[in-house]
C-alpha cells in the first residue's frame, strides 16, 4: 500500500493479464459478525484484510469472541453463541458503515435481552453519516441507545446494565430509502431475538440497494436463519430462529473492485484480455451487474462462474442514461467510464451517493471538472460530458480522494487519457478501506511508455549523499529506486569470485574486458527487502566495504562493463517511476529523464561523512585515508573514457555541503514539484 501524501500515476497505454480480488467487504463484515454471533467455530477463507474489516475484527475481538488467524486472508471465529462475554466496552469502528450499522443493531437487542452498556464511535466522516433510521427501528422495538452527539449520527451508546423487554408482537418498522445497512443490520441482529417467536420488519419507503439485502439473506440462509420475504417489503424471522456455524465459509473476490479491471479492460487497448480472478456470473453481490453497464457501453466481457475476462468492444465507449439504483457502489466507475463516451452519460437514482464516505455525487464532479469534464449535477444524479478521444480537453489534475477509496480507485483510470497526462492522487492510501495492494495491482496489468515513467537522476562523486537522498526521494513519492553503484561493485565481487583480476594493468587486456562485459551482462543480482543477492548469495556487507567501492571505479571504467549493464538499468524503469543514483544516470542510462540533480559535497565534507558511517557501522577508519582514497576515486570516475562522472547539460546543482539530509530532499522534491504539471 502507498503511504505517500500523493502518488502520480504516468499516463497508461495498454492493460492485459490477470488479476485476483480481495475479498468482498459487504460479505467480508456480514459473515464475521454472523461468525461471532453463531454457536461454535467457523473458519472463514479468503476474507477481506483492510481497514474496514479490521475494525470489526478489533471489535468482535473486544466483545470477548475468540479469534485466531489461520493466514493473511484466513480467520477462525470462535462464536459466542448469543451470549455476551464483556458487559461494557467502547467500540471504535472507523468509517465502516459495514461495522457501525449491525453491531448498533446487535448490541442493542442482546444488551436488551442480557443487560450491558456498549459506546460505539468512528472517525470524524463515520460522525456525519446517518444511523436515526435504525435508531428509530431498534428503539420502536424497545432497545435502548443514547444520543452521544448529534441525534441520528454515531457515536452512541446502547443498552441498559439491566435487561429491558424487546416488543416483538408489532412489525418493526425501519426506513429503506437512505441506506438498505439499516435494514441489513436489524436481520442480522433479531435472530438473537426470534428463539420463540416469529419477528417481522416492514420497510417504509422504497428500500434502495436491494441486492445488498440479498446478500444478507443468503449468508443468514448459510448461517442456518431461513428469512421469509413478502416481496421488499416484508420479512418474517421465523420463531426458532439459531444461528449455526457453516463450518467453513469462503468470501468471494469484491465485485464493486472488480468493476475498476472490467472498466480497465474496457477503455485499455488490449492484445490479451484482462481477467479478473475471484468474482465471476455465479457472485451473490448485487454489484456484478456492473459488468451489464459496462457491455452496455462497449466492453467485451466473457464470463465465467468465478472469473470475467474483458477486452476493449466498441471505442469510443457508448453513453449511457441508466438507473443505478441496483449497483450503487460500482456506479461510480461508470462515471468515470463516461469521459471516454461518445456522448452525455446520465446516472440516474444515485441519492445514496451523498451519505457514502463522502458526498460522492458533489466529489465526483469536481473530481471530473478538474480533470475537464462537463458535469452537470443533481440531488440523486450525476450527468458526465465526454472528453473524447482525440486528447483535446483533458487537464493533468491532481485528485482529492476525500478519504473515499472509491475515488482514488476511479481516478486512477482517467490515466488512459489520450492526452497522455499523468493523473495525480492526493492521499492514495484511502485504498487500504477494501482494497490496499489496488495500486501495485493496477500496475501488474497496465503498461506506460518508458518515456513517459518518470525518473529523477542523482549523480554525484562518492559520499555526496546520493544513496540516502535517493532513497529518501524514493519513499515520498513512492517510487522504485536503482543503486547503479551497487551494480558496478557486484560486478567487481563476481569478478573476483570468477578469479577474475581487477587490477587496472589487467583490465588494460582486451580478452578479459570482454569477459568483464558478458558476466555484467548476465550478472544474476537480485535486490529484495533491502538486501542484494548475488546468485542467491547475500553480498549486501560484502559489496560495502571500501575495496569493493575501488574494485567497482576500476571494472565501471571498461567500456564492455557498462553496455552490459545498460539494459538492466533500464529495467528498473517501472510503474509507477524511478529514482535512480550513480555517475551517469542523467547523462547515459536515462538522459530523457524529468529531473537530474549533480550532487556535490566538499571533499573534507564527503571524507568526514565516509567516516562517520564506517565508525557507525563498527569499522576502522582514519579520515585522512578516506580523503586520499575519495579523491582517487573521484579522479578515475571523472577522467575514464567511457562515461565520466560530470553532470548532464540540464542537471541542476546540489552542493549540500552545509545541509541536513532532510533539506536536500525538501530541495529535490520542489525541484520535482515545479517539474510537474499539478501546478503547487
Ligand atoms: N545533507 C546530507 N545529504 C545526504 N547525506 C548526508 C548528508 N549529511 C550527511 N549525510 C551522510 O553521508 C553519508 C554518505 O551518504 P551516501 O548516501 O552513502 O552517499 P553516496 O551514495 O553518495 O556514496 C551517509 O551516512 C549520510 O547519512
Ligand atoms: N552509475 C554509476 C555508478 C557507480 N559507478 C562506479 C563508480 C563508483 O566509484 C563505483 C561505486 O559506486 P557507488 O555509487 O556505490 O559508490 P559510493 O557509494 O558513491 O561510494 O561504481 C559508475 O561508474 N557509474
Amino acid at each position: 500500500m502507498y503511504r505517500t501524501a500523493f502518488l502520480d500515476i504516468p499516463p497508461l497505454t495498454r492493460a492485459a493479464g490477470s488479476v485476483r480480488l480481495p475479498g468482498s467487504k459487504s460479505i467480508s463484515n456480514r459473515v464475521l459478525l454472523l461468525a461471532a454471533l453463531c454457536d461454535g467455530v467457523t473458519v472463514i477463507e479468503d476474507l477481506l484484510d483492510s481497514d474496514d474489516t479490521r475494525v470489526m475484527l478489533e471489535a468482535l475481538a473486544t466483545l470477548g469472541c475468540g479469534l485466531e488467524r489461520l493466514g493473511p486472508t484466513t480467520v477462525r471465529v470462535r462464536g459466542l453463541a448469543g451470549r455476551l462475554h464483556v458487559r461494557e466496552a467502547r467500540l471504535f469502528l472507523g468509517n465502516a458503515g459495514t461495522a457501525m450499522r449491525p453491531l448498533t443493531a446487535a448490541l442493542t437487542v442482546l444488551t436488551a435481552l442480557q443487560g450491558g452498556r456498549f459506546e460505539l464511535s468512528g472517525v470524524p466522516r463515520m460522525h456525519e453519516r446517518p444511523i436515526g433510521d435504525l435508531v428509530d427501528a431498534l428503539r420502536q422495538l424497545g432497545g435502548t441507545i443514547e444520543d452521544l452527539g448529534q441525534p441520528g449520527y454515531p457515536p452512541l451508546a446502547v443498552g441498559a446494565p439491566a435487561p429491558t423487554p424487546l416488543r416483538l408482537d408489532a412489525p418493526i418498522q425501519v426506513r429503506g430509502d437512505v441506506s438498505s445497512q439499516f435494514l441489513t443490520a436489524l436481520l442480522l441482529a433479531l435472530p438473537l431475538a426470534a428463539q420463540t417467536r416469529a419477528v417481522t420488519i416492514e420497510v417504509v419507503g422504497e428500500l434502495i440497494s436491494k441486492p445488498y439485502i440479498e446478500i444478507t439473506l443468503r449468508l443468514l440462509a448459510r448461517f442456518g436463519v431461513e428469512v421469509q420475504r413478502e416481496g421488499w417489503s416484508r420479512f418474517t424471522i421465523p420463531a426458532g430462529a439459531r444461528y449455526t456455524t457453516p463450518g467453513c465459509i469462503h468470501v468471494e473476490g469484491d465485485a464493486s473492485s472488480a468493476s475498476y479491471f472490467v472498466a480497465l479492460g474496457a477503455i485499455a487497448a488490449t492484445d490479451a484480455p484482462v481477467t479478473i480472478e475471484g468474482v465471476g456470473l455465479d457472485s451473490i453481490q448485487g454489484d456484478i451487474r456492473f459488468v451489464e453497464a459496462a457491455q452496455a457501453m462497449g466492453a467485451h466481457v466473457e464470463g465465467e462462474a468465478n472469473r470475467l475476462h474483458v477486452r476493449r468492444g466498441a471505442w469510443p465507449l457508448r453513453a449511457l442514461d441508466l438507473d443505478c439504483n441496483h449497483i450503487p457502489d460500482a456506479a461510480m466507475t461508470l462515471a468515470v467510464m463516461a469521459l471516454y463516451a461518445d456522448g452525455p452519460t446520465t446516472l440516474r437514482h444515485i441519492g445514496s451517493w451523498r451519505v457514502k464516505e463522502t458526498d460522492r455525487i458533489a466529489a465526483m464532479a469536481a473530481e471530473l471538472r478538474q480533470l475537464g469534464a462537463t458535469v452537470d449535477e443533481g440531488p440523486d444524479w450525476l450527468r458526465v460530458h465526454p472528453l473524447g478521444t482525440d486528447g483535446r480537453g483533458w487537464r493533468a489534475a491532481a485528485i482529492h480522494t476525500y478519504d473515499d477509496h472509491r475515488m482514488a480507485m476511479c481516478a486512477s483510470l482517467a490515466a488512459f487519457n489520450p492526452a497522455r497526462v499523468p493523473v495525480r492522487i492526493l492521499d492514495p492510501q484511502c485504498v487500504g478501506k477494501t482494497f490496499p495492494d489496488y495500486f501495485e495491482t493496477l500496475w501488474s496489468v497496465v503498461e506506460a511508455a518508458p518515456a513517459d515513467i518518470p525518473v529523477i537522476c542523482i549523480d554525484g562523486p562518492t559520499a555526496s549523499g546520493k544513496g540516502t537522498l535517493a532513497a529518501a526521494v524514493a519513499q515520498r513519492l513512492g517510487y522504485h529506486v536503482l543503486d547503479s553503484g551497487a551494480l558496478y561493485r557486484v560486478v567487481g565481487l563476481a569478478a573476483e569470485r570468477a578469479g577474475l583480476p581487477t587490477d587496472e594493468a589487467a583490465l588494460a587486456a582486451p580478452a578479459l574486458a570482454q569477459r568483464l562485459g558478458a558476466l555484467a551482462e548476465r550478472l544474476p543480482v537480485r535486490f529484495a527487502d533491502g538486501r542484494i543477492w548475488l546468485a542467491g548469495d547475500d553480498v549486501t556487507d560484502a559489496v560495502r566495504s571500501e575495496a569493493a567501492g575501488m574494485a567497482a571505479s576500476r571494472v565501471s571504467a571498461v567500456p564492455a562493463v557498462r553496455a552490459g549493464l545498460l539494459a538492466l538499468q533500464r529495467g528498473f524503469r517501472r510503474l509507477p517511476g524511478l529514482v535512480a543514483d550513480g555517475r551517469d544516470m542523467g547523462t547515459v542510462v536515462f538522459p530523457d529523464a524529468p529531473l537530474k540533480v549533480f550532487l556535490t559535497a566538499s571533499a573534507a565534507t564527503r571524507a568526514r561523512r565516509r567516516y562517520e558511517q564506517l565508525i557507525s557501522r563498527g569499522e576502522t577508519a582514519s579520515i585522512d585515508g578516506l580523503l586520499a582514497d575519495l579523491e582517487a576515486r573521484d579522479a578515475r570516475d571523472r577522467s575514464r573514457a567511457a562515461a565520466p562522472l560530470k553532470p548532464a547539460e540540464d542537471a541542476l546543482a546540489l552542493d549540500n555541503s552545509e545541509q541536513t539530509i532532510e533539506q536536500s530532499v525538501d530541495t529535490v522534491l520542489t525541484w520535482w514539484q515545479r517539474s510537474r504539471p499539478f501546478g503547487g
